[in-house]
């Protein structure tokens, strides 16, 4: 008895480079977008506990920190301001400081490596005494306009000191809008690129951030603006509006948990470079499941880039970005 032609299936990925064309997109250097801790001690090289192999980085520590990456083929960073010697206060004031963090290591990357993209997480949660993403009313909850206003006006003035783009992190309604418009009136808008926050759940996955970036809430928590776990017509809703509102890149996050959302942000905004970024949380647990010894962890951690390549996404934010660089040249 003959079997079936179309039950045999092996002879189409038997060879390692056969399997390889079997995958619609495959992982790639210019794929990758290394998340990165600047603080306000300029010489700094701290560790962070919870997140392993990573650092709080001074400014003056940027050319050893990632000179070798881009020797290696790092082409994109995403900055993240950690400051520890300012005055938090109700708006944030410090997130756009010209000696800040952020603003500093934008200036001295463009200096030391031209061609290094370099975006910047936009959000006033590291800034804001209440450790809030925006600005609040008396009673705690958050006061939109002003938040919007406020988030944009820091989204320039990092476009102004050379952010190739800028990446709004703090889930307000509407800020797409306003910081495309900030950007038009500030002559940047040709040259600075949005990337939405779009579908960013309310996650337990957040906690290494926050320890690495002192920036969980003094109170209550994000769930009047991050997205319901369950919630995913909210997150299609989401991305439809910051589509609409001018985002030129879309992003799901966490990622692996949300998989669907990142397939249904293909689906919505078919003509958009679409993100996922994997997060402390999933990086830690990845790295904590190798040490147990359940599974080798290049394995997995290619693993867990694929099914965010199968959803749709063509630009991935991860900490794992420097060991895929070496693994990359390996394979
Ligand atoms: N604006 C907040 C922000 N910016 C980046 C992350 C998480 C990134 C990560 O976990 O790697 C968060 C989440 C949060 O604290 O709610
Ligand atoms: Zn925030
Ligand atoms: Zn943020």
């Amino acid at each position: 008895m003959s079997m079936e032609i179309s039950s045999i299936l092996q002879g189409g990925y038997n060879h390692p480079l056969a399997r390889t064309w079997q995958c619609k997109r495959q992982l790639t250097k210019s794929m990758l977008m290394y998340p990165i801790f600047i603080t306000d001690d300029a010489d700094a090289r701290v560790e962070i506990a919870s997140l392993p192999g990573q650092c709080r980085w001074g400014v003056n520590r940027l050319k050893e920190f990632l000179g070798p990456l881009v020797q290696n083929g790092l082409k994109s960073v995403i900055l993240f301001g950690v400051p520890f010697n300012c005055t938090k206060d109700e708006t944030g004031t410090p997130a756009d400081d010209p000696e800040g963090p952020v603003i500093q290591a934008i200036t001295r990357l463009r200096q030391l490596f031209p061609e290094l993209y370099i975006a910047t997480d936009v959000c006033l949660c590291e800034y804001t005494s209440h450790g809030h993403c925006g600005i609040l009313h008396e009673d705690g909850t958050i006061n939109q306009a002003p938040s919007v206003e406020r988030i944009a006006e820091v989204a320039v003035a990092y476009a102004k000191a050379g952010a190739h783009c800028v990446a709004p992190s703090d889930m307000m309604d509407g800020r797409i809008r306003v910081i495309k418009q900030g950007l038009i009136e500030a002559g940047l808008a040709n040259r600075c690129m949005v990337m939405a926050y779009s579908a960013k759940f309310a996650s337990s996955l957040y906690g290494p951030f926050r320890d690495a970036a002192g920036s969980a809430p003094s109170f209550g928590n994000r769930k009047c603006y991050q997205l319901p776990p369950g919630g995913k017509g909210l997150a299609r809703r989401a991305i439809v509006r910051d589509v609409n509102e001018g985002a030129d890149v879309i992003m799901v996050k966490p990622a692996m948990p949300y998989l669907d959302v990142i397939q249904d942000a293909a689906e919505l905004a078919p003509d958009h470079p679409l993100a996922a970024y994997q997060v402390s949380g999933e990086f830690a647990m990845v790295v904590a499941g190798a040490e147990m010894g359940v599974y080798d962890l290049r394995t997995m951690a290619f693993e867990s880039i694929e099914g965010m390549l199968r959803a749709g996404c063509t630009l991935i934010l991860t900490y794992f970005t420097p060991q895929f660089l070496e693994w990359l040249n390996e394979a």
